[in-house]
């Protein structure tokens, strides 16, 4: 018996064209996808909603959030199989994260996109729904939080990230690699992420901000966060979390003023952790109260830190939250 698919549209070059006349790459009035629907349906019964029709650098934790509730509420009412989201790549991975961390159900979620819009020589978009929309109807597929589905392979939520600016094959999880693989004829899954976790939330008052650290940073941008009155702030550290002597001071005052300061890697690969007590190492900052987490990347721990500090009933205690995963 075919499955029953539910289908949200949120943009992206999935549902783009390029313009004839100026070469640009730009959003369709009517979402190119929905010409497709008979092609979809070999493979689903698919119930459709546009829930946005954004390019993914317009995407917010805002329009995330309100996704959720679409899924859930859509939930409650029908028994649908698997969820499919389409969504442009440039984001992907985070609204992905957002989901899992947010969502708490067993129905397989999956994101998918394109990196070439609809009318492009090659374009992948329908082939990535298309599988999107198989893995969802797997048996195998429920359990294992939000997934990407895209150039044949499944990765976990957590994991995955854009590596390559328009290479089809931009998806990778740098330290796990893939769950899955999808051939022709079969989905195979050969490996399932260890554990899952769930915010309850349903606000996003909180703000978390980003700072990449590289040789000779100065510590006016960190006084800048701070004076901005942010609730938390991600360091993306050198090497295994380490940054720079002149903005330590920076740094402890920030710790002093309650803000969380959460240290990941610039590194594609590996994990963050206090080894170094030099000035500015790993294990200085730690000391100072700087949180650790285990090999999230920057923009992924971003959103944890923002959902963990708009959370509803205030039970999590963050710096748990961010070692245990
Ligand atoms: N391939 C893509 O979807 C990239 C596009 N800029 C987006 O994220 O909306």
């Amino acid at each position: 018996m075919k499955k029953q698919i539910l289908l949200i549209h949120t943009g992206g070059t999935i549902s783009m064209h390029v313009n004839e006349e100026s070469g640009a790459v730009v959003p369709d009035v009517v979402n190119p996808l929905t010409k497709e629907s008979k092609k979809l349906e070999k493979f689903a019964h698919i119930s459709e909603i546009d829930a946005f029709n954004l390019p993914s650098p317009h995407m917010t934790p805002e329009h995330m959030l309100q996704l959720r509730n679409i899924i859930q509420a859509e939930l409650v009412v029908h028994e649908y199989d698997g969820v499919v989201i389409t969504h442009g790549t440039d984001t992907l991975e985070e609204t992905a994260y957002f989901l899992d961390l947010t969502i708490s159900t067993s129905v397989p979620i999956i994101l998918t996109g394109a990196m070439r819009s609809s009318n492009e020589i090659g374009s992948d978009g329908i082939y990535n729904l298309v599988a999107a929309i198989r893995v969802a109807c797997e048996d195998h597929a429920h359990g294992q939080g939000v997934l990407v589905v895209m150039n044949d392979e499944i990765h976990a939520a957590a994991n995955v990230t854009k590596t390559s600016t328009s290479n089809v094959a931009t998806f990778q999880s740098p330290q796990y690699g893939p769950i899955g693989l999808i051939t022709n004829k079969n989905i195979h899954f050969h490996h399932s992420p260890v554990m899952r976790e769930f915010v309850e939330i349903d606000h996003l008052t909180k703000r978390v901000a980003m700072l990449k650290t590289y040789a000779g940073m100065e510590a006016d941008i960190f006084d800048a966060v701070r004076l901005a009155k942010y609730d938390g702030v991600v360091i993306e550290g050198l090497g295994q979390g380490n940054v720079p002597p002149s903005i330590v001071e920076s740094v402890e005052n920030l710790i002093q003023d309650d803000v969380p300061v959460v240290v990941v890697s610039r590194c594609f690969n590996g994990i963050a952790q206090g080894v170094y007590g030099y000035v500015g190492g790993g294990k200085m900052l730690e000391d100072l109260g700087a949180i650790y987490t285990n090999g999230i990347n920057g923009q992924k721990a971003r959103l944890k830190l923002l959902v963990a500090l708009n959370q509803n009933d205030c039970s999590l205690n963050i710096a748990e939250f961010f070692h245990n995963n």
